[in-house]
């Protein structure tokens, strides 16, 4: 098996909570890796130091067997480590084509001179007609994103991070405020992504997890509770006691709301 990503023994304190706790996991090159967990689990710690925006205080990350622990995010996005942010990253007074040739540009580090005009950059072209064309976005490519809806908007994301031609790609809640159809429709894109892409997914809707992921990670309280295929995880006693105790805790919320 080649790992696309070797975690041996992660951690990030703040203070005296480890958010992420000593953390040791395989991601499998080409799989759906999905990480999961209760509110407050350490997902978005975890992904924060999968992609280089934080550095640990412990352990230390391979990507494809080199050592990229204390490697910056940039870095990272050129040893083609892409990710979606939570946040939008589209630039709404530019068109759909126009996003995207920015960020082909923007990760081979010619930045601002994207105005010069595309086609002096046949590859960068080249590589957003691509990442249109698997997000199904090509029809609308002349369109400017302020006439997208939401969930074409997260589809441009996906545009955005797949137009650096990425072997790694981190997603970060991809799915949130989608529609259940828009949810569905993004799962099928995933899943019709090149099999050499290895995908990194933290989600909450479990939905999406399990129709997607090849691999699930679970966390809790900042530590491992268990790691590989769905039906391992789902059926291992540790997960389905962390599951119902949340779920209780949310159960009780909304009586009260
Ligand atoms: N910058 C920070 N400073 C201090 N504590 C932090 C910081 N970032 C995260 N934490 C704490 O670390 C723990 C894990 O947080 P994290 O956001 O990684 O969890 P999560 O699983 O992504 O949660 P959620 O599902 O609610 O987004 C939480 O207790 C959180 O309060």
């Amino acid at each position: 098996m080649t790992a696309a990503l070797q975690v041996d023994g992660l951690t990030r304190a703040y203070g005296a909570l480890r958010a992420v706790d000593d953390v040791t996991l395989t991601v499998r090159a080409g799989a759906r890796h999905a990480l999961i967990g209760p509110n407050g689990a350490g997902k978005s710690t975890m992904f924060k130091l999968l992609s280089g925006e934080i550095r640990p205080t412990g352990g230390r990350i391979r990507y494809f067997g080199e050592d990229i622990t204390r490697r910056s995010q940039p870095r990272r996005a050129r040893m083609r480590i892409a990710q979606t942010y939570q946040h939008s990253s589209v630039f709404m007074p530019l068109t759909v084509a126009e996003n995207v040739a920015l960020a082909a540009q923007r990760v081979q580090g010619i930045g601002t001179v994207w105005w010069r005009g595309a086609g002096r950059y046949p590859d960068r072209t080249a590589a957003a007609r691509e990442a249109l064309a698997a997000v199904g976005l090509a029809e609308r490519s002349g369109d400017l994103v302020s006439s997208l809806s939401h969930g074409e908007r997260r589809q441009l994301e996906l545009a955005l991070a797949l137009a650096a031609r990425p072997r790694l790609l981190l997603l970060d809640e991809p799915t949130a405020g989608m529609s259940a159809t828009e949810s569905a429709d993004f799962v099928e894109l995933v899943k019709a992504l090149p099999d050499e892409l290895t995908v990194i997914i933290v989600e909450h809707d479990l939905d999406v997890v399990f129709s997607l992921a090849t691999d699930i990670s679970v966390l809790h309280h900042g530590r491992l509770l268990a790691t590989g295929a769905p039906a391992e995880v789902s059926a291992d006693p540790a997960v389905q006691d962390a599951y119902l105790s949340w779920s209780a805790t949310d159960d009780d919320l909304e009586e009260i709301e």
